[in-house]
């Protein structure tokens, strides 16, 4: 079982509101595929915001804590969702890769204190049919606020505690999580070992970037890497390239 995100910031222009980087996009999907017809069964994919859902959030002063209960201002971030959803799906079905639709906003809330609850059943039975689901950073029901963003990184930790996941991985812009002199960190077990070099995201970044990316992956089981897009394929192929989070 493999959990994979496809980071916004690989799969969009992140500093142009609501723009594909279709290129990026094509190579993932090729690396997707190539596993796919190699051998790997189990592939859950989530997709994060880009400058699809980080632009909106941000232009509705929604975080993943500060809610709205504007239905419009909810609809604008999740429908640009949507819209990139559909780009992701429409690269992986033109290469033959069963890939379907789970959005969170349906599916999933939090109560007052932020927990989230994620259902799963939807995303198993998926899998043992034989289809690649494909999730996405959403809007979710939150009580006490509305509506809030939620990130890919945090879908990405849930599903992988629910479902057991043997392989985490991120796919970012950057080649792993990055030291002072810009080198990769091998491996990183504390946050505190790590905490001076973790910062946002350079872009419109609703979700916290890499400091968040590196918390919600240290509080699990299972080890996560966190890499570049030339590594995608080998890391489908059993490798740990880039960062390893313990
Ligand atoms: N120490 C660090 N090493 C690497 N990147 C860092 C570091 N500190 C902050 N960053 C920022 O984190 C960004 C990656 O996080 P970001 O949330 O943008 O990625 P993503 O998950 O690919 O995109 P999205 O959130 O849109 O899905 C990098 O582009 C960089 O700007
Ligand atoms: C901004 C939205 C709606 C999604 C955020 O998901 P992320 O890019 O994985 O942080």
């Amino acid at each position: 079982m493999i959990v994979l995100k496809l980071g916004g910031s690989v799969i969009t222009d992140k500093d142009r509101a609501e723009t594909l980087d279709g290129e990026a996009l094509d190579r993932a999907a090729d690396a997707v595929s190539k596993a796919l017809e190699g051998g790997v069964e189990d592939l859950v994919i989530v997709h994060g915001g880009g400058s699809f859902g980080h632009h909106h959030a941000s232009e509705h002063g929604i975080t993943t804590t500060a809610g709205t209960r504007e239905a419009a201002a909810a609809l604008d971030v999740h429908g640009a969702m949507k819209t990139l959803n559909n780009f992701v799906l429409s690269r992986l079905l033109e290469r033959d890769v069963e890939a379907v639709p789970v959005h969170p906003f349906s599916a999933a809330h939090r109560d007052a204190d932020g927990g989230l609850d994620l259902p799963t059943g939807q995303v198993e039975t998926l899998l043992e049919e034989g289809f690649v689901p494909v999730l996405h950073g959403d809007m979710v029901a939150h009580a006490g606020e509305g509506a809030t963003v939620i990130s890919g990184d945090e879908l990405v930790a849930e599903l992988a505690r629910k479902l057991e996941a043997d392989r985490i991985g991120l796919c970012s812009t950057v080649s792993g999580v990055l030291d002072d002199e810009d080198a990769v960190i091998d491996r990183i077990s504390a946050y505190e070992d790590v905490a001076s070099v973790l910062g946002a995201s350079d872009a419109t970044d609703v979700t916290g970037g890499m400091a968040a990316k590196v918390r919600a992956l240290l509080d699990l089981e299972a080890e996560a890497s966190i890499f570049g897009l030339a590594d995608l394929e080998s890391f489908l192929d059993g490798a740990n390239p880039g960062t390893t989070i313990e």
